[in-house]
């Protein structure tokens, strides 16, 4: 990629209510491009909670973060029928749940991100096959806490895979941002650094400044 490589901000709405949710995002929504329904949201609210916020911000891509390892097609349906324009199935499901949720979003015109936690090299070449998933580097909350904070924790022994659309995710906040720079994402997913913030829309437009001015100088994949 050149100069116009461009980093987008997928926003992680975890560990809260559906208004809560609602209203933090309607505070960052300028700074951020997408925006995610958290696993706990689908757990606690269920898919609800997905038709809620693609009403309230219909022009934004949403991402349904339902980590499905089964059952992908009806998954899938649930998803979309609720507005979702991205649904998330893990690389570690069985290779016919992933298939079955890439032909299920592409009948629909819709995609689908590839959780990569816990796969193995062999894993992850045999499904970048996909090219046409988002393939997501994930650090896990476990892993997070378990590396005592993500201030500690490090994207560095993650290597790019090549030829693919990468997201990172993981506790990932402005001090941590630098590290992710070498894996060249065009998606950062952040949670908590912005929702859990004691200004949430300060720290979106700090985040946002630091992806757009890095995202281009160090662009080079
Ligand atoms: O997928 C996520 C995680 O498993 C929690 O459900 C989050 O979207 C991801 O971790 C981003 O959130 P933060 O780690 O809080 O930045």
């Amino acid at each position: 990629m050149n100069g116009e490589w461009k980093m987008y901000i997928q926003l992680a709405l975890d560990r809260m209510d559906i208004n809560q949710a609602i209203q933090i995002t309607q505070q960052v929504e300028e700074y951020i491009d997408w925006i995610e329904v958290g696993t706990s949201l689908i757990k606690e609210f269920g898919i609800k909670s997905i038709e809620a916020i693609k009403r309230a911000f219909p022009s934004k891509m949403i991402v349904a973060d339902t980590k499905t390892m089964d059952n992908a097609v009806y998954e899938c349906n649930l998803c979309f029928e609720a507005g979702a324009d991205v649904m998330t199935v893990m690389g570690v499901a069985p290779l016919m749940t992933v298939e079955a949720c890439l032909k299920e979003a592409s009948i629909r015109g819709k995609k689908v991100m590839i959780d990569l936690l816990n796969t193995n090299e062999s894993v992850r070449q045999q499904l970048l096959q996909y090219k046409e998933a988002i393939f997501c580097i994930h650090v896990s909350k476990d892993e997070q806490e378990f590396a005592q904070q993500h201030k500690n924790f490090n994207f560095a022994h993650f290597h790019r895979p090549t030829g693919c659309n990468l997201a990172v995710a993981g506790g990932i906040s402005a001090a941590t941002m630098k590290q992710i720079q070498p894996l060249h994402p065009s998606i950062v997913i952040i949670g908590s650094a912005i929702t859990r913030a004691e200004h949430p829309e300060r720290a979106a437009r700090e985040l946002r400044q630091l992806v757009r001015n890095r995202g281009i100088d160090d662009a080079s994949n």
